[in-house]
């Protein structure tokens, strides 16, 4: 597990270190770090770094002095270093002395820095890091987007300019960074926006000791790996718990074949199925003991609600059905939509083991939701009183006690029908074998995406699409590859 946290927290921790250091130094550091990579990128990409052109874009803050030192070391190293100044009156001065002693070539004006970045071999990103506010101003548009029409790979240093550090929201001009250098923390972007950053590395600028509990999680394989239930000698099918799906119907039966299959294939023990899709799910799945309500269903130790139930009167009674017996629940689908037209459901929900899973457009039924995703989900799930999963290619997994994690997906393959429905069949397997809500929704989600890359290959190549019935099949595999990272 790794931690985030936002630009203000780390801008408070720089400040007893910056006390404390030379005046300079950390921002050196920081340079070293980006020179590093930088230096890395380009042997990768073109098999050397003597005479390599890289173009620094410069903004007028401190990103912009990380720039010019990185520009600083490079052109020691026998790189040809242009530096595209954006305010040339406010450039970092110690900065642009070091290039400009180094020989390095200074342009200060945009037509001149787009031919640049047009026969560059690396353009490092310092037009803005964690002082970014609003949308990028025209001069850096234009480098930014002559930047993506030559396709030049991007490092972007500490974060990729026009992209929110906080939100991770794109602006309409944004940098699409081949790779990303941060310092002291990851910060919100880096995990929100990650397909725009690329690959992260973290520089150590020592500012550990002075960072506050992160505010924001992230698991690693290894953690979900050491979580994940499996039957031990003693167990048998009752003891590892029992999950039950209340979901599909006559329209949507898919819905209740993919939550039952994908709980089936994430935990050993019993899958039972209550709904008027019982034909459909005896039929793809042998194993799972299938009824046609919940009343009859037995004994189980968590409910999956949802899927494909439809928001009927028919779908609000059994969302009741399964509130009322007090067990962990998965609400997924119409179950949120439900607790967002009654009252009496969202009551109910309040401060008992449950999990939601809207996509966007769900979560907008139950709460309002801002471009800070995370400041979102946080407010919602304290508000409702439930732990609540934001699906997209970041997963946003908060509990009603200020927990967050989040998930990025690494790619989109899951933007698909029913991958949601798979989903939560996986997490309410696991709170049926007792995880607690948060770390149900983030290791389902962990999974979950994992199977994704498999079921598509993109943990092998460029991949291809995936129909949620593959990424069901690839739980499996997922699983055994997170129970092989564990510690
Ligand atoms: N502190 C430290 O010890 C360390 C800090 N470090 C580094 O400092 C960075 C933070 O530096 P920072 O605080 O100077 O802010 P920064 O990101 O350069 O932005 C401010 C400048 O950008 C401009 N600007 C703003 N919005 C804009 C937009 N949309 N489009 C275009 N321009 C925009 C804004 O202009 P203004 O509004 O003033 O006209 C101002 O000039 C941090 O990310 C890390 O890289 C490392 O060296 C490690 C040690
Ligand atoms: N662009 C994307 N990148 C990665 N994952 C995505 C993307 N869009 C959606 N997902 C994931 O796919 C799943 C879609 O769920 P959902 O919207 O409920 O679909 P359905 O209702 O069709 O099953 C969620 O797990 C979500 O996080
Ligand atoms: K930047």
């Amino acid at each position: 597990m790794y931690g985030v946290w936002t630009p203000e927290q780390v801008g408070a921790a720089e400040e007893p270190v910056l006390a404390r250091t030379p005046e300079g130094a950390l921002m050196r550091r920081a340079a070293h770090g980006v020179a590093q990579v930088a230096l890395a990128e380009l042997r990768r990409r073109t098999g050397g770094v003597a005479g390599r052109r890289v173009v620094v874009l410069v903004g007028a803050g401190n990103n912009g002095g990380d720039g010019l030192w990185a520009g600083d070391e490079l052109r020691r190293r026998g790189v040809a270093v242009t530096a595209v100044l954006l305010s040339p009156d406010r450039a970092h001065p110690a900065g642009l002395a070091a290039l400009r002693k180094q020989r390095g070539r200074i342009v200060t004006d945009v037509e001149h820095g787009v031919v640049a970045v047009d026969h560059a071999d690396l353009v490092l990103d310092a037009i803005v890091g964690t002082g970014a506010r609003g949308g990028l101003r025209p001069e850096a548009a234009t480098l930014v987007d002559a930047a993506r029409t030559t396709d030049v790979p991007i490092l972007a240093v500490d974060t990729p300019s026009g992209v929110d550090p906080l939100t991770g929201v794109p602006g309409e001009h944004h940098v699409r960074a081949a790779a990303t250098v941060t310092f002291g923390a990851r910060k919100p972007v880096h995990v929100l926006a990650a397909p725009l950053c690329g690959p992260v590395t973290l520089i150590d600028i020592g500012l550990g000791p002075e960072l506050p509990p992160a505010p924001v999680d992230v698991l690693d394989a290894a953690d979900v790996g050491a979580r994940w239930p499996v039957p031990g000698p003693g167990d048998d099918k009752y003891s590892q718990g029992v999950v039950g799906i209340a979901a599909g119907s006559r329209t949507y039966p898919g819905a209740a074949v993919l939550a039952s299959g994908a709980a089936a294939l994430s935990t050993s023990g019993m899958v039972r199925y209550a709904g008027s899709a019982a034909d459909e799910v005896r039929a793809a799945w042998p194993e799972i003991v299938a009824t046609d309500t919940v009343g009859e269903a037995g004994r189980v130790q968590a409910w999956v609600v949802g899927p494909g139930l439809g928001t009927d009167d028919a779908g609000a009674q059994t969302l009741a059905d399964v509130l009322d017996t007090g067990l962990p629940v998965l609400a997924d689908a119409d179950a949120v939509t439900l607790l967002g037209q009654h009252a009496g459901l969202r009551e109910k929900a309040a401060g008992a083991p449950v999990l939601i899973t809207p996509h966007a457009g769900e979560f907008a039924r139950v709460a309002e939701l801002t471009d800070d995703r995370v400041d979102s989900a946080r407010r919602a799930a304290a508000d409702l009183g439930v732990t609540l999963l934001l699906k997209g290619n970041a997963t946003v997994v908060a509990a009603p006690d200020g927990r967050v994690l989040v998930h990025p997906a690494g790619s989109a393959w899951l933007a698909t029908a029913g991958s949601g429905d798979v989903l939560s069949g996986v997490a309410g397997a696991l709170l049926a074998a007792g995880l607690e809500p948060w770390w149900a929704g983030g290791c389902a989600a962990f999974v979950h995406a994992r199977a994704a890359d498999i079921g598509a290959g993109a943990d092998i190549g460029p991949g291809s699409p995936v129909p949620a019935s593959h990424v069901q099949a690839a739980l499996s595999t997922a699983i055994r590859q997170v129970r092989e990272a564990r510690g």
